[in-house]
């Protein structure tokens, strides 16, 4: 190979070396990168392939692949026949017998983008000298994430079915595949339109929905659970023992045609691919739902757009969208490379399953006292964010996926979704690995742990009133959007405020004074703070000045080294150094000490919360079950936090709540233990009492200058009004002592029709409701309802 000076990299170019020796330091270093990623890959094929239980993720194994054909495609000599590149799968395993497909089953090639779309669809109008007006209709097809089968059928009958093997040899798991639900063992329809024999293409997956329940039974059973669907659909499959598939929830569809053979000619003629699958499904093969045909690129993106974001509302798993040139002539022309048809492409989704390490399984304790586990991870890129934690949601949770603290799991980040532990790499273990123990005290108050009632799931730490965990976690909620709605009062504030302590380290050798990092660590921490809140109820009294010393506990985190390997997509990492540091003051040696910008903002909105409606100082309350639509209607028909109480108390069932509509019983009754005896204490009654004599709401100033022209009407409004918001008119209902309903029944007194009302006014009028335009609406707010002649409609 020759080379010339403009082919090198700046950093390449050093004036003192003989250009003409250069080369082949680059061409052994490419060899030798070539080595590693082949070695790699084949280990990689073998356990996905070969064991059903890969080592690397999908990603991963995408980048090894397209760096080696990169590779190639500089240094072409590198592309040898038993190139990973130039290869469908891995040879078959020594478990089945082998099988000869009559015809080869390939691969198919990617797309990562919209430009590598376009590019294929490009050549492909090129290969075929078309004429650029011309369009071709693409059958777009989701790509199932499970694995090929090539079923055999002679005169209707299923005589083999075999796996894809290395494309040319797979192996025969016919007696596995018959108990596949779905698969016929006969094809349906007269047996004179059967041919005479057809190699019918399909992948067979595990419905997504019995993905849990198989590794929960994996793991009763001391088996090693699936990382994920598409393992357990292989693993399931390439099973020894027929019964032992028949007991697993897989299904297949088919996607293609290998070997046709009819008895005598043609009986149909056969166009399109989309006919071809009409065909199979006469015959009652399973074709997938989803596929469709479009004139372009335009529908292409549709359905990889659509799928895009319902890719996890679908019977099965799916990394892609398979692009098929519709019609067979043009396939014919187009023909295949030796891994995979020219006439078809795999767009793939951005990966959303990485590997990681689980580091730890902790548990949290949430606002009602429920402990829920989740782990802790080596932190990870996926789906464009760094993830560190996922919920385990509880203990039963962790032992049905059967992960261990130390396993290389798999991470699922979808898009907004919250992220998921799949389930361990089990090959990667090296006995290290630990099994979570769910504690039995509270690890923030030391409470035993219970359920809240015999059979729950769920365990709770049942000190609601002196909690650390919990009283963090409620004043965090007394701050959120459904409550008071104070953005100055975070997570870390509510920590700061209620729990400060929760950080600080149990060795005192790693703690280093604030700010000075480098400083040599004193003996002893720094006393322990009494915090200054010890529940909710003395928010409103706080003065900026109660929270000069507030200090809290943070890991020292330094830079990473961009080189270092696993750094992809951190900035910082721990060092195990603690430091303490001021939280809501600001200290420097020029000004002083001072309250933060963002503690000032915190007790003007302190103030502002104050004057809050009496539906959101419900909700702060933290009352199970209590939401805004209930607080609401509580609000509503109360009117008063006493008013509440009293009818809470009224009699065992508080019925007088649960008569409300939009409360019944269950909050009614969770409403009545909120407030609990009144003879023990009532500390809950502490706070509403406290925020009251520090200036809260605890009654809704009725507008006396509005009449309450709808007591006991209720009115339902469909369509959309010119004067009213959605929200404008229920609140003017009910400010009027009306109930705005949501749905149409004999009960409804009147329905108001705005613009493109729907199924509503069509019920409304079956049931020969009372009807009203805007203008009628108007007139009844205002007079009630003598004002309203109904209005001609
Ligand atoms: N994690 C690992 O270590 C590892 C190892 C090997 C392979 N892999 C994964 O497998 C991929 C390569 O495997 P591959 O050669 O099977 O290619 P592929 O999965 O990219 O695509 C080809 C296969 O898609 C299947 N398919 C699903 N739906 C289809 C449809 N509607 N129409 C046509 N075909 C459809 C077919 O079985 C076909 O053989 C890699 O990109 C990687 O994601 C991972
Ligand atoms: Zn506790």
């Amino acid at each position: 190979m020759t080379e010339r000076a403009s082919d090198r990299t700046p950093d390449q170019t050093d004036p003192t070396t003989d250009p003409t020796t250069e080369a082949a330091p680059d061409v052994a270093r490419a060899r030798h990168r070539w080595t590693e990623l082949a070695e790699q890959l084949r280990a990689d094929q073998q356990a996905y392939y070969g064991d059903d239980a890969p080592t690397s993720s999908d990603a991963d194994y995408d980048a090894r692949m397209r760096e080696l054909e990169q590779i190639e495609t500089e240094h072409p000599e590198l592309r040898t026949p038993d190139s990973p590149t130039q290869h469908v799968g891995a040879a078959a395993s020594t478990t089945f017998d082998p099988v000869d497909h009559v015809e080869r089953m390939l691969s198919l090639d990617n797309a990562f983008n919209a430009d590598e779309l376009a590019a294929w669809a490009e050549r492909v109008h090129r290969e075929l000298e078309l004429p650029a007006e011309r369009t071709v209709d693409y059958l777009c097809e989701v790509k199932i994430d499970g694995l090929a089968i090539a079923l055999l059928y002679e005169r209707g009958r299923l005589v083999r079915a075999a796996t894809r093997g290395d494309g040319r040899t797979g192996e025969d798991v016919t007696a596995n595949v018959r108990t596949v639900e779905g698969i016929p063992h006969t094809l349906a329809g007269d047996p004179s339109t059967h041919p005479h024999r057809i190699e019918v293409r399909g992948e067979i997956f595990m419905l997504v929905d019995g993905f849990a329940a198989l590794n929960e039974a994996q793991v009763a059973a001391g088996k090693a659970p699936f990382a994920n669907p598409r393992n357990a659909a292989a693993g399931s499959l390439r099973q020894k023992d027929p019964t032992i598939t028949a007991g697993r929830p897989l299904r297949m569809y088919a996607h293609g045609v290998g070997a046709l053979e009819w008895e005598q000619g043609r009986p149909t003629k056969l166009e399109r691919q989309s006919d071809a699958y009409a065909l199979l499904e006469g015959w009652g093969v399973p074709i997938s739902p989803h596929n469709r045909v479009v004139d372009g690129l335009a529908g292409v993106q549709e359905r990889i757009d659509h799928f895009g974001e319902h890719r996890h509302d679908i019977e099965h798993e799916l990394d892609g969208i398979v692009v098929k040139v519709d019609e067979l002539a043009l396939q014919r022309r187009l023909g295949a490379t030796s891994r995979a048809p020219r006439w078809a492409i795999a767009y793939k989704y951005p990966p959303e399953e990485v590997n990681t390490t689980l580091l730890d399984i902790r548990v949290n304790v949430g606002r009602t006292g429920r402990v829920t586990p989740y782990g802790v991870m080596q932190p990870v890129l996926v789906a464009g964010s760094t993830v560190e934690m996922a919920t385990l949601h509880n203990a039963s949770e962790v032992a049905r996926k059967g992960v261990l603290i130390g396993d290389t799991v798999v991470l699922r980040k979808a898009g907004d979704v919250i992220p998921e532990i799949l389930g361990p790499v089990v090959a990667l273990r090296d006995g290290s690995e630990r099994a979570f123990v769910m504690p039995t005290e509270c690890p923030s108050c030391g409470t035993t742990l219970a359920p809240a009632k015999e059979g729950d799931v769920d365990i709770r730490c049942p000190n609601a009133e002196s909690c650390p965990a919990q009283i963090r976690e409620r004043l965090f909620h007394v701050a959120g959007r459904g409550a008071f709605d104070i953005e100055a009062l975070g997570w870390e504030a509510a920590g700061a405020l209620t729990d400060p302590e929760a950080g600080r380290p149990d060795d005192p050798s790693v703690y280093r004074p604030s700010g000075k990092e480098d400083e040599v660590a004193p003996d002893a921490l720094p006393p322990r703070q009494v915090p200054v809140l010890a529940n909710e109820a003395g928010l409103f009294d706080l003065a900026p000045g109660d929270l000069r010393d507030v200090r809290t506990w943070r890991e020292i985190r330094r830079r990473v080294d961009p080189a270092a390997p696993g750094a992809a997509g951190r900035k910082t990492e721990g060092t195990g150094l603690w430091t303490d540091r001021h939280y809501f003051w600001t200290v420097s040696d020029k000004e002083g000490p001072r309250p933060s910008a963002n503690t000032d903002t915190l007790f003007a909105e302190l103030e502002k919360a104050k004057a809050q409606p009496l539906w959101r100082v419900l909700v702060a309350l933290s009352i199970r079950h209590v939401g805004p639509t209930a607080a609401r209607a509580l609000a509503q028909h109360f009117g008063s936090i006493d008013a509440i109480q009293t009818a809470a108390a009224a009699d065992d069932e508080a019925s007088q709540l649960a008569a409300v509509d939009g409360v019944g019983p269950t909050i009614a009754r969770a409403v009545k233990e909120w407030f609990g005896d009144p003879d023990e204490g009532g500390w809950r009654r502490g706070i509403v009492d406290a925020w009251a004599a520090a200036g809260v709401r605890t009654e809704d100033e009725r507008d006396e200058s509005v009449v309450r022209t709808l007591e006991g009407l209720t009115v339902v409004v469909t369509g959309s009004l010119e004067g009213y918001s959605r929200d404008g008119a229920k609140e003017a209902i009910l400010a009027r002592g009306g109930k705005a309903a949501g749905s149409v029944s004999k009960k409804t007194d009147f329905v108001v029709v705005g613009e493109n009302a729907g199924s509503k006014e069509t019920k409304a009028r079956e049931l020969g409701l009372r009807i009203l335009d805007e203008a009628g609406f108007t007139a009844l707010l205002e007079g009630g309802q003598d004002a309203v002649t109904e209005s001609a409609s």
